[in-house]
């Protein structure tokens, strides 16, 4: 059981995108208190009053630039970071989208929060990963469409 009382601790809940091109996805490697020096997908908190597109599209702008489209829920998974100095807790929802336009090209708009954004093909992705992608990975889970 957690020290302080349990109003402080509560689960967060995160949305991320895989943003798809082809057989890539983009990722970027984070300069964060959580995941620091992790490659992770584009994404963030939920904000108050929130759909799941508007989340997407908001987070994706706000870090890269880019515009999205053809958002869709993947899936989601219940990550506790208990070995953190400080206890984290994030159920965080998977979706995937594609470029509004595909010639868009991603700039680093937080660069104190991400050391920059690319292209990462799908069966040669980098290392480490953000643990919550990594567990994805791992289980053999393929954001792609059935298509592709
Ligand atoms: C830590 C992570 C699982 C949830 C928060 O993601 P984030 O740090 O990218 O959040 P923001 O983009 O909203 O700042
Ligand atoms: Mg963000
Ligand atoms: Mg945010
Ligand atoms: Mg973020």
């Amino acid at each position: 059981n957690c020290s302080s009382n349990s109003q402080d601790l509560v689960p967060r809940v995160a949305l991320v995108v895989f943003l798809l091109k082809g057989k890539s996805v983009l990722l970027g490697k984070r300069l964060s208190s959580i995941g620091h020096s992790t490659f992770a997908l584009p994404g963030g908190h939920l904000e108050f009053g929130e759909t799941f597109e508007d989340c997407a599209a908001r987070e994706v702008k706000e870090e890269t630039g880019l515009d999205i489209q053809k958002i869709e829920f993947l899936t989601v998974t219940n990550n506790v970071f208990l070995e953190e100095p400080k206890p984290y807790h994030y159920v965080t929802i998977f979706v995937r989208a594609s470029l509004k336009d595909p010639l868009q090209t991603p700039q680093n708009l937080e660069p104190n929060k991400c050391a920059g954004w690319d292209w990462y093909q799908w069966n040669d992705l980098p290392e480490p990963l953000f643990r919550p992608l990594e567990v994805m990975v791992q289980s053999a889970f393929n954001p792609f469409p059935e298509s592709q």
